[in-house]
């Protein structure tokens, strides 16, 4: 949204605020949608705080999972055997795929801060989104959440057993999940690190306990 500058006090204000108004147009319409990117295990809670970070602070938020889980059970889709196998194997989706999911759905929405949950996942996704999407938009940091394996597992069999119907809430997909976090997942998180981009929130309390270190987190 364009917000008009404040009226003028000084003299020569009629130009500077010409200038200041400009200024502020230009800026308004080539700045680019704000981005934050969500990690941490399977069931450290990246969803959980997600929604809450939506109604605090109204960003978007777009779960490559989700958006992965639509597109295979979107009838016809060329991509749906493809990516019930990558995620039955706890490995990664090519990036064309899911950057095109997630890019078709930033357009869709017309929002201009956005949470990608469960993204980039290996040097693969982040190669593909630099390439794609990393001129279009800013990356404002990386959402990192840490938990103990033991404590995700449990909570991702549990919310198997409650019935989430994910083909990967099993010990066997998640075994394979943590390899592919541990080996290409930590990886990218380290990349940010060094980059100063990564901001990390202690995920294994009760989700309200973690959400005030994620409002922290948002305010830093
Ligand atoms: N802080 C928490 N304490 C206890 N249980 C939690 C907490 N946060 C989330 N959960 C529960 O753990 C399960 C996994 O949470 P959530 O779906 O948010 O994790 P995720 O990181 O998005 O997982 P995935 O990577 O598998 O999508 C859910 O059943 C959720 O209700
Ligand atoms: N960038 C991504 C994100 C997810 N997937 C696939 C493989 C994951 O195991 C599965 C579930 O993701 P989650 O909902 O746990 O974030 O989806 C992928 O291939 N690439
Ligand atoms: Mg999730």
């Amino acid at each position: 949204m364009i917000t008009p500058p404040t009226p003028a006090s000084s003299a020569s204000a009629p130009l500077k605020l010409g200038q200041q108004f400009v200024r502020r147009l230009a800026a308004t319409m080539t700045s680019k949608p704000g981005v934050v990117f969500v990690l941490g295990a399977p069931g450290s809670g990246k969803g959980t705080q997600c929604e809450k970070i939506v109604d605090k602070f109204g960003f978007v938020h777009l779960s490559a999972g989700d958006l992965l889980r639509e597109e295979r059970n979107t009838p016809g889709s060329q991509y749906g055997a493809l990516i019930e196998g990558h995620i039955t194997a706890g490995t990664i989706v090519p990036v064309e795929i899911t950057c095109s999911l997630l890019e078709k759905a930033m357009l869709k929405s017309g929002a201009d801060k956005f949470l990608i949950d469960g993204f980039p996942r290996n040097q693969n996704n982040l190669d593909g989104w630099n390439s794609a999407m990393g001129d279009k938009v800013k990356l404002l940091f990386v959402l990192f959440f840490e938990c103990p394996q033991e404590v995700c597992t449990s909570r991702c069999l549990q919310r198997g057993a409650a019935g989430s119907g994910r083909s990967d809430d099993n010990p066997e997909s998640l075994a394979k999940r943590f390899v592919t976090y541990i080996n290409a997942t930590m990886p990218i998180v380290e990349h940010y690190r060094a980059l100063d981009l990564v901001r990390t929130v202690t995920a294994d309390r009760p989700p309200d306990e973690v959400f005030v270190d994620v409002c922290k987190a948002f305010s830093e």
